[in-house]
């Protein structure tokens, strides 16, 4: 491995060690572990060829990636022999695997699904292909100005990334405007402007590196590519302007996550990966299959939430005007390849473009949406209010639904809400499209990578098959009242603590006491996910304290992350508030001791593998019916952190799965949530009936914590609206946070309920998720390499 290394440095890197930086020496470990990455990688497109394997194929807006190097070196067990050939060079394994820019081409747990899901393929044995765009910028980096968010480009491509292949001859061109022609009968389309989509492919390796299926992500590059005539007449900018329009296409990632942005560049960025996926995916199959009636057969495509889901027309096109077929038999077989996952219930976020845009940037699509929405109408004598154009919108769910085989909904509430609200009436229509798959996460990052000293207990128990199939974890059932297993559970979670403690304090000035609770919420910051709570909490705790300062009080530390949507501004003021709160709490000589709350700035993938391993806390307080699903929740489950949280999303299955007598649950249900959001007045109601709530709200209107003004549009949408109920479920919140006190002040009863959270979420495994993929939906089987 040491000499693999060097031979890379001195080859690769063209660099003597005595020159080298950290960027060299960890490109050289990039391009040694690369190398254990390819003979995998080139076997499993060998075999699926070869086998004639039925391929998966996931269409997403948005890859999560984070870092690679790390999750490489577990997955090929390459530990410990790296971490000696690293001492041998005397390097710093740690500063190597900091050295890598997260890949963040994604906002949060979508894109973060999406990253798991593509590692489960692998560790399946799944023949499949990610696709997604290669943004030179990913999501914003955040930093607090004042205590206010202030966001930056991201640049992680403004160095050689050593993960990517480019493929040159995986390129396609994608048209955009223009009109439609019909030429004897059959429909033309000529784009008025095109663009290249270019591949570049990233190997995902599975655990134990006996397969490796590719990231596809699709760079834009222009048809022509300089305008010589303008260049030489001396107007450079103008001749540049056909590259700068086409890798605007590639440019940013859009950081809403929950707002649909309408943008025509949104809407071109989705055609453009949807087009170049299909037309890779029809390239692929016609050379290794002729026949189109076999398509469904051996391409199974996911639709990730509605963004791809022009998939529908462009698939539809290809098959009538490129390949001549009719459009009831193209439209069949693009239903029966098609699939789609719904990620959220938030009327803002259901993606409606107006017809008159949809139709001027694609004119054949439209009137294919046109087609297909007739069709709908005539075959399936839906009601009126049901149809993909509604008005002058194109509703971009309902076209997804009717041209999917299977909807999914992402965990067993949301699953249920999906069907009882926004697709109420086609559910009645089509009762047996839509399926449960309740999200996972992948083990190998969120556990084995991520917490190494849980990991090593875990093996020294229970032996490493975990890794592999993570329902083997309760095994640990039987050490959850073994008092020296828990010591060294204690011992493991400690050291994460102090760990980052030492971090905060280094970074934020934060003195985090590790024998504290630590108490994280890490999330974006969004009104639904009630961070407000969060704080208000954090308030009325401190005012109680400083009322009787003397009463047993358990330490606590609260650790937030996360960032709002650069448009957000309430989602910006909480985050203000937040830091106005953490600034004057922190220097509180009364408290200081007692309460702490930290916010490290720009949360990202790197930041949860710290900041996750080291929590006893997991905030999951969303307002009932609200989180689709949540997947931090699973990923706190398993390194031992014990849930407070409502029963929304997949909290509710945590909760069945850990024992409600495991869980610190609080609130409303979502149907008693529907009733209490319509009673008028529930807001004023609720605050002037909780002492608590009411303090924390007079303590920032008097400007305890800083310039009130800033909280001014705040407190009145609180007292006065209130959408997210933080008032109707407040004194419940502040009740089980005092019930945790309680619970961790008995540390052996803590460390025994922390066992058993981590010994029954063996189900949120994404390897459990993706099989129901494989079973329920896609039909595709694992291939063994040859
Ligand atoms: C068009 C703008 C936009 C962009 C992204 C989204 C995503 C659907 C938002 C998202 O990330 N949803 C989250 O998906 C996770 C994975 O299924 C769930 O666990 C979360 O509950 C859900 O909020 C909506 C709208």
């Amino acid at each position: 491995m040491r000499d693999q290394i060097l031979h890379h440095l001195t080859h690769t890197q063209g660099r003597g060690p005595e020159f080298a930086t950290v960027f060299d020496w960890r490109l050289a470990v990039s391009y040694t572990v690369r190398d254990l990455m390819v003979g995998p990688w080139v076997g499993a497109i060998r075999a699926a060829r070869d086998q004639g394997a039925k391929r998966v194929y996931y269409l997403s807006m948005e890859f999560l990636i984070g870092r690679i190097l790390g999750d490489a070196i577990v997955n090929l067990e390459l530990e410990p022999a790296m971490g000696r050939a690293l001492t041998l060079l005397g390097l710093d394994e740690q500063v190597i695997l900091d050295d890598e820019p997260d890949a963040a081409l994604g906002n949060g747990g979508l894109g973060r699904l999406a990253a798991c899901f593509m590692e489960s393929l692998s560790s399946l044995n799944c023949p499949a292909f990610g696709y997604g765009i290669r943004y030179e910028h990913g999501l914003f980096r955040q930093r607090f100005e004042g205590g206010q968010q202030v966001e930056t480009p991201e640049d992680w491509l403004n160095q050689p990334h050593p993960w990517e292949f480019v493929r040159i001859n995986y390129s396609y061109t994608i048209g955009f405007k223009g009109h439609v022609e019909t030429v004897d009968g059959r429909a033309v389309w000529q784009p008025g402007e095109s663009v290249i989509a270019r591949a570049h492919d990233t190997p995902v390796i599975g655990w134990q590196g006996h397969w490796a299926n590719s990231l596809r992500l699709w760079g834009a590059l222009p048809t022509t590519l300089l305008d010589l005539k303008r260049f030489n007449a001396g107007d450079h900018t103008a001749a540049a302007e056909p590259e700068a329009l086409a890798r605007t296409l590639s440019r940013v990632l859009y950081p809403d996550d929950t707002t649909e942005s309408g943008k025509e560049l949104r809407l071109k960025q989705e055609y453009f990966l949807t087009s170049a996926a299909l037309q890779d995916i029809m390239a692929r199959f016609l050379a290794e299959h002729g026949d189109l009636e076999m398509l469904p057969e051996k391409v199974a495509i996911q639709l990730n939430d509605t963004h791809p889901a022009i998939a529908g027309p462009e698939l539809i096109r290809l098959l009538m005007d490129d390949h001549g077929l009719p459009f009831d038999r193209a439209q069949d077989l693009a239903r029966r390849t098609l699939n789609y996952t719904n990620h959220t219930l938030l009327p803002e976020a259901l993606e409606r473009w107006s017809t008159w845009l949809m139709g001027r940037v694609l004119p054949r699509h439209m009137q294919i949406i046109q087609m297909i929405d007739e069709d709908h109408r005539v075959t399936s004598g839906r009601p009126a209010q049901v149809g993909i154009v509604q008005g002058d919108q194109v509703h971009m769910g309902e076209l997804a639904f009717i041209m999917a085989s299977r909807v999914n909904g992402v965990s067993a509430l949301h699953t249920e809400l999906v069907k009882d609200t926004v697709f109420a009436d086609l559910h009645k229509l089509h009762p047996d499209r839509i399926v449960n798959q309740t999200n996972g996460v992948t083990p190998r990052r969120w556990l084995r990578m991520a917490n190494p000293g849980l990991t090593t207990l875990l093996d020294e128990t229970i032996g490493t098959g975990w890794t592999k199939d993570l329902d083997q974890l309760s095994g640990l059932e039987a050490h959850a009242g073994d008092g020296a297993f828990l010591d060294r559970l204690h011992a493991a979670k400690r050291a994460n603590k102090v760990a980052l403690s030492d971090g905060l304090l280094a970074g934020l000035g934060v003195r985090a006491d590790p024998d504290a609770i630590f108490d994280v919420q890490v999330k974006r910051m969004h009104e639904y996910k009630r961070q407000l709570l969060n704080v208000l909490e954090a308030i009325a705790l401190w005012h109680r304290i400083h009322e009787s300062p003397n009463a047993n009080w358990t330490p606590r530390v609260k650790i937030f992350g996360g960032k709002a949507a650069p448009g957000y501004w309430l989602a910006k003021s909480v985050i203000h508030l937040i830091n106005d709160v953490a600034a004057t709490i922190n220097n509180d000589p009364v408290t200081r001791d007692l309460l702490q709350i930290a916010y490290p700035p720009n949360y990202n993938v790197s930041m949860a593998e710290d900041l996750i391993p080291a929590a006893d806390l997991s905030e999951q307080i969303s307002t009932a019916g609200k989180e689709a699903s949540g997947t931090g929740n699973m990923k706190f489950t398993m390194n031992g952190a014990l849930t407070i949280g409502t029963l929304d999303g997949a909290n509710v299955e945590i909760r069945e799965h850990v024992g409600p007598e495991n869980f610190f649950l609080f609130g409303l249900t979502a149907d008693e949530a529907a009733i209490e959001k319509a009673r008028p007045g529930h807001a004023r109601a609720a605050i002037e009936a909780s002492e608590d709530m009411k303090i924390a709200l007079q303590l920032i209107a008097e400007g305890r914590f800083g310039r009130a003004e800033s909280c001014y549009a705040l407190l009145d949408r609180t007292w006065n609206d209130d959408p997210f109920l933080v008032a109707s479920d407040f004194d419940a919140y502040f009740t089980a946070q005092r019930a945790v006190d309680r619970a961790y002040a008995d540390r052996a009863d803590w460390d025994r309920m922390a066992a058993l959270n981590i010994a029954r979420s063996g189900f949120f495994s994404s390897d459990r998720t993706i099989r129901g993929y494989m079973r329920d939906i896609w039909h595709a089987e694992p291939v063994t390499p040859a």
